[in-house]
This record gives structure tokens, sequence and C-alpha cells, in this order.
């Protein structure tokens, strides 16, 4: 069975993270689907934002997921908000293992604040309500992405995901 796996996720639970280690533990290439967009567009996604707004950015960003290779051996970062626009959830389900990394508002922000990267447009480390905006955006995506293949609770590692993905997707072993 060759698949790709698609990690989601809110900002800051772990997709990019856990994503490559997953990756490396599989012997899969891994795909950023953020980076994916930058390259393409010549601007980080904080300047997207700011220079052509939100609503073009989710365009490029459907565009991108779309142009990944399917049924291939790949480990793909989504961007937190990626299964919420247009069909992409249904087309992330239908080319590959999804992947929920769960993790609760409080812990995102403290990651969010130990990390001190501030280039999430959408979740600025200046803003007070920072919390606030997590606990309103988990509770807006989190009916999407708990129709995920796999859902993953907190904290977790690599080598953990890998040991649940085969044990759901045995055929993953064969790779
Ligand atoms: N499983 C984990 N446990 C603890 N900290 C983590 C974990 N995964 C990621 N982090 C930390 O959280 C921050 C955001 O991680 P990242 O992988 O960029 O998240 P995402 O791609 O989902 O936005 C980083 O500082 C990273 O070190
Ligand atoms: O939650 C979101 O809507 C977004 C999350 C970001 O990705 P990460 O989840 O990797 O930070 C990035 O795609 C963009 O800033 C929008
Ligand atoms: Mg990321």
């Amino acid at each position: 069975m060759t698949t790709n796996i698609f990690m989601l996720g809110m900002p800051s639970s772990g997709k990019s993270t856990l994503g490559r280690n997953l990756a490396k533990e599989l012997n899969y290439d891994f795909i950023d689907l953020d980076r994916k967009i930058e390259v393409s567009e010549g601007k980080k996604i904080d300047e997207i934002f700011r220079l052509e707004g939100e609503e073009y950015f989710r365009k490029k960003e459907s565009e991108q997921l779309k142009k990944i290779p399917v049924d291939d051996k790949l480990v793909i970062a989504l961007g937190g908000g990626t299964p919420c626009y247009f069909d992409n959830m249904d087309y992330i389900k239908e080319n590959g293992v999804s992947i929920f990394l769960d993790v609760s508002p409080d812990k995102l922000e403290e990651r969010m604040r130990t990390s001190r990267r501030n280039n999430r447009p959408m979740f600025k480390l200046e803003n007070e309500n920072l919390l606030e905006t997590l606990t309103d955006t988990y509770n807006k995506r989190i009916d999407l992405f708990r129709t995920a293949s796999i859902i993953i609770e907190g904290d977790t590692d690599a080598s953990t995901i890998l040991w649940i993905l085969e044990a759901q997707f045995p055929k993953l072993a064969n790779r």
C-alpha cells in the first residue's frame, strides 16, 4: 500500500515537527504545504496575507494541495486551516491517511509563546486575546478535524504515531 499521510491540526499542534520525524521513520519524503506555497508565490506566508489577503491565500493553498503527487510515499504537514476551506478535507480523505493532532488551546498558546516564532498572521503573539482566538478557531474547526482517519490526543512523538498508524493500517508496514 503506497499512500500519502496528511498531518492536520491547529497551528502549533506539531504537524511540521512530528510530520518531518514521522517521514524519517517511515522512509517517506516530507512536504510542508506552507513552504510549498511560499516557494510557488516567492513570498512568506505573512507577506501573502498582508499583500494579497486571506482569500487569495486560501485559493493558493487549495491549488498547491492538489498539486501534490497522489499515492506517493509522502508525509504532508498541512496548514492549520487547510482542511476547512473548499473541498480540501474531502480531497485529503480521498487521497491518503489523515492524522489529527488534537492539542488543547491552552497548550497551543503555551507552545506559541515558548517558541517565540511570530510568523502566523492569524495568531500573533502581541494579540492579548490569543488564547480566546485559538479557542474560537479550535471550536470552529474541531468537527472537521475529527473526521480524520486517526486522532492523536495531546503531546506525542513520531514513534508513537508510527505505532498507532501501523496498528490501524498494517499494509503500510510493507514500505
Ligand atoms: N509533540 C510536541 N511536544 C512538545 N512541543 C512540540 C511538539 N510538537 C511541536 N512542538 C513545538 O511546538 C511548536 C510548533 O510546532 P510546529 O511543528 O511548527 O507546529 P505546526 O506545524 O502544527 O504549526 C514548535 O516550537 C515545536 O517545537
Ligand atoms: O490556522 C491557519 O489558518 C493557518 C495556519 C498556518 O499553518 P500552521 O498550522 O503550520 O502554523 C498557515 O497555514 C497560515 O498562517 C494559516
Ligand atoms: Mg507548520
